[in-house]
């Protein structure tokens, strides 16, 4: 069921190069890596793929906070459409190689003072992100090593289960409604998925960042571990998941996932005008440069 690239409209998403080209020209050199792991790298992202267990761990290494720009969504969608491909990979576990946070959303800079155009490019890249990976016929598993607010916590949704390390700075939650901006329906989909109706109209009006305990609670997060653990966690349930036949997980997968992302799927086009005009607001641009200086002065 993953959506193909190809049979997207022309010019929709990644203009750049061929699959052939992806990633070749940092690929790691031969003889550094154990026969059986095979590695690609761009910019952003690494990926490691362990052909003996069919696993392929995802790390992003965008500095400082691996915020969901342009170039890393492209990147993203790539290396999952290469590994979906792949026939030696079933599952992928997703983390973060920047200390203390998965990822912190949606670049906030994508969506400030640029034009029409560029917002619609960059919505189609974030709904292809989301498309490929709630689609993806591999388990996918979060181990989530930071703090992941809005689109971070949407990537860990997506995924079919959550590992979270404990640490009481960590925070998770889809957080939009903080920014004076509004969670789309297929973000609300997937939280209401996870964790029911009720906990998610509270948590998305009050725009909630759920420490690690309480998103444990609440069902945001599947399991929660102490940091050392977490690889070692994430290897066994992908394996947990993968000793079933792949093509009972996938059918059931599928099964479950499916009127959400039709849903999507029917009103792709509606919810990028959806999110232009939106955006495009001065008073939704107004809040962001705000919530833009908050973040700054934050610091100092
Ligand atoms: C109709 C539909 C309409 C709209 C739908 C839109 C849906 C939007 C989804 C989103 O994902 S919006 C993004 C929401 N993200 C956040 O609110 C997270 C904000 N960031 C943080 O809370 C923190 O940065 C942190 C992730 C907890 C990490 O904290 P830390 O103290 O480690 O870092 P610091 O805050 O100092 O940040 C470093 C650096 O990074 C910049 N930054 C942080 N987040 C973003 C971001 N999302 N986009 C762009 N830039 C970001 C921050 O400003 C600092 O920059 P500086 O060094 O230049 O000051």
């Amino acid at each position: 069921m993953p959506v193909s690239l190809y049979a997207s409209p022309p010019g929709v998403l990644f203009p750049r190069g061929s699959p052939q080209e992806w990633g070749q020209a940092a690929r790691q050199p031969p003889g550094l890596l154990p026969a059986q792991c095979r590695a690609f790298s761009n910019n952003k992202i690494l990926v490691e793929l362990d052909t003996s267990s069919g696993v392929a761990t995802m790390k992003f290494k965008s500095p400082p906070v691996n915020s969901l720009s342009l170039d890393f969504l492209t990147e993203f969608c790539i290396s999952l459409e290469k590994l979906e491909n792949d026939r030696a990979c079933r599952g992928l576990i997703i983390t973060s190689a920047v200390p203390r946070v998965f990822s912190s959303g949606l670049d906030i800079n994508e969506m400030c003072g640029k034009s029409r155009e560029h917002y619609a490019e960059f919505w189609r890249a974030v709904q292809e992100m989301w498309i490929r990976l709630y689609s993806s016929n591999m388990v996918t598993v979060a181990a989530i090593n930071g703090s992941s607010p809005a689109g971070g916590c949407l990537i860990a949704l997506t995924c079919d289960y959550r590992i979270m390390v404990e640490n009481p700075k960590y925070i998770i939650g889809l957080n939009e409604a903080q920014l004076g901006i509004v969670a789309p329906f297929w973000f609300k989909d997937t939280f209401v998925k996870a964790v029911g109706h009720r906990v998610a109209e509270r948590s998305l009006q009050l725009g909630l960042l759920h420490s690690v305990p309480e998103a444990h609670r609440i069902g945001l997060v599947d399991e929660v571990v102490p940091e050392e653990k977490l690889q070692e966690k994430a290897a066994a349930v992908v394996a947990q998941w993968l000793a079933l036949p792949d093509h009972a997980r996938q059918l059931t997968k599928s099964m479950m996932r499916k009127a959400v992302l039709d849903h999507m799927l029917a009103h792709r086009e509606e919810d990028i005008q959806n999110f232009v005009n939106f955006i495009s607001k001065d008073s939704i641009q107004k809040s962001l440069s705000m919530y833009m200086e908050m973040l700054k002065k934050k610091k100092s």
